[in-house]
């Protein structure tokens, strides 16, 4: 996805509960956090019904085995099964960690929990006092994303255990009053600590995501100049018309077959093929046919060769070819068969053409030639005496006198 202006760090706007304004970006950063959330809700479920589970003991040493004893731990199983079960759930389905109904039952339960204890052990102020702190903090630590419910899980808290001191533990004015100062400190210190916490993991968010985006231009960026490159790197080595290695490159790739020819001692071979009476057939049909007798000659020799010859466009209606590993024989034939297929070419126009052909000039590397020119230029005047011999031919370039191999 591209980067939009509100994504970028420096100009993203908050809440005042420092989520995104805008409600796309904070829904996307919500999902980014699940799996995280999920987990860190389960890992706190089962802390809750283990300390819930543990304060038990405590239970036991304050009340004794009475009624109120078996109250409490009513109460602390309940409350224990409900966290186990949370965690279970979030488990099995990690979304339900951002579900309003899972996250609200579970603060329901444990507060209320905690809130019941207090009748039953009227005379442990200071225990009471010290697990409100604790889970008041747990709140702002534990539940993820959500301030508002956060801080309306905390009022309830407050309020209930405020109602519950003066019920069952009347204190003086002065000590209620320091405790619920107390409360409101940490209130302040875990709400504040929050806001600050969810404006930098969503500033976070947002320079992983812009480096994800710039990260993924620049790769796009390098693709598409490895495009280019490729296709620079192949128009200049190939022939716009007719799709044949240009000269250039012909000579590059038939260099290196001479050289591996020297190297291991075996035959190259090569052809110098002109189309005959071309200049006539631009003249009387224009140069859009000669151009298209041009690529269906190129394209019908390519399909003769095999995927080891080396096939190029010498230039105007003159096409070259390197041979590598061709005896004599074998090029005769190659040769042959070159000047079959451009015979049976037929273009679709009318009226028809005459029957298109070829001329081609063949010679052999000898074993001491280091490079192309000799070759090259005997090929050349074996396909111009097969011009003057008539053309549509197979001409041998030998050592000493020229072969006519068909006329
Ligand atoms: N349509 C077209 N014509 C071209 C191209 N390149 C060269 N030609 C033409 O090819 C013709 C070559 O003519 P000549 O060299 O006289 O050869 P020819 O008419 O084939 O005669 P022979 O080779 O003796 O049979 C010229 O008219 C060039 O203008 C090209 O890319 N497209």
């Amino acid at each position: 996805m591209p980067v939009s202006l509100s994504t970028l760090p420096s100009v993203a706007k908050f809440t005042p509960w420092a989520e995104f304004d805008d409600p796309t970006l904070e829904s996307r950063y919500r999902r980014s956090t699940l799996a995280r959330d999920a987990c860190q809700m389960q890992h706190a479920a089962l802390l809750a019904a283990a300390l819930f589970l543990l304060f038990g003991f405590a239970d036991h040493a304050q009340v004794g085995t009475g009624r109120a004893f078996a109250w409490l731990l009513l109460m602390r199983f309940t409350v224990a099964a409900s966290c186990i079960l949370l965690a279970i759930a979030l488990r099995r389905q990690p979304r339900l960690a951002h579900r309003r109904l899972p996250i609200n039952l579970i603060c329901l339960i444990t507060i209320s929990g905690l809130l019941l204890t207090i009748p039953l052990r009227s005379n442990a102020f200071s225990t009471h006092l010290t697990s409100v702190l604790v889970v008041s903090m747990a709140l702002y630590l534990l539940v993820p994303n959500r301030l508002p419910w956060t801080l309306a899980w905390n009022a309830y808290l407050i309020a209930g255990f405020t109602a519950a001191v003066l019920l069952w533990m009347p204190a003086p004015v002065g000590v209620l009053t320091s405790n619920l100062l107390l409360l409101g400190v940490v209130n302040l210190v875990g709400g504040i600590t929050q806001l600050r916490l969810n404006r930098l993991q969503r500033l976070q968010y947002l320079s992983l995501q812009e480096e994800r985006d710039t990260n993924r231009r620049l790769q796009a960026e390098i693709e598409e100049r490895c495009q280019l490159e490729r296709q620079l790197r192949h128009s200049a080595s190939t022939d716009h018309l007719t799709g044949l290695y240009n000269r250039r490159r012909f000579f590059e790739l038939a260099e290196r077959e001479l050289c591996r020819a020297c190297r291991n001692g075996t035959p190259l071979a090569l052809f110098m093929i002109d189309i005959d009476h071309f200049k006539k057939l631009n003249d009387s049909y224009g140069h859009r046919i000669g151009d298209q007798a041009l690529i269906a000659v190129a394209s019908g020799c390519q399909a003769a060769l095999r995927d080891t010859d080396i096939i190029g466009r010498y230039g105007g209606e003159e096409f070259i070819v390197a041979l590598p590993d061709a005896t004599l024989n074998t090029a005769i034939t190659i040769a042959e068969r070159l000047r079959q297929q451009v015979n049976d070419i037929a273009l679709s126009i009318e009226p028809a053409p005459p029957t298109l052909s070829v001329t081609l000039g063949i010679s052999l590397l000898y074993a001491d030639e280091t490079t192309l020119d000799g070759a090259l230029q005997r090929a050349d005047q074996a396909l111009y005496a097969g011009k003057a011999r008539g053309r549509n031919q197979v001409v041998v370039a030998p050592p000493g006198t020229l072969t006519a191999v068909e006329a």
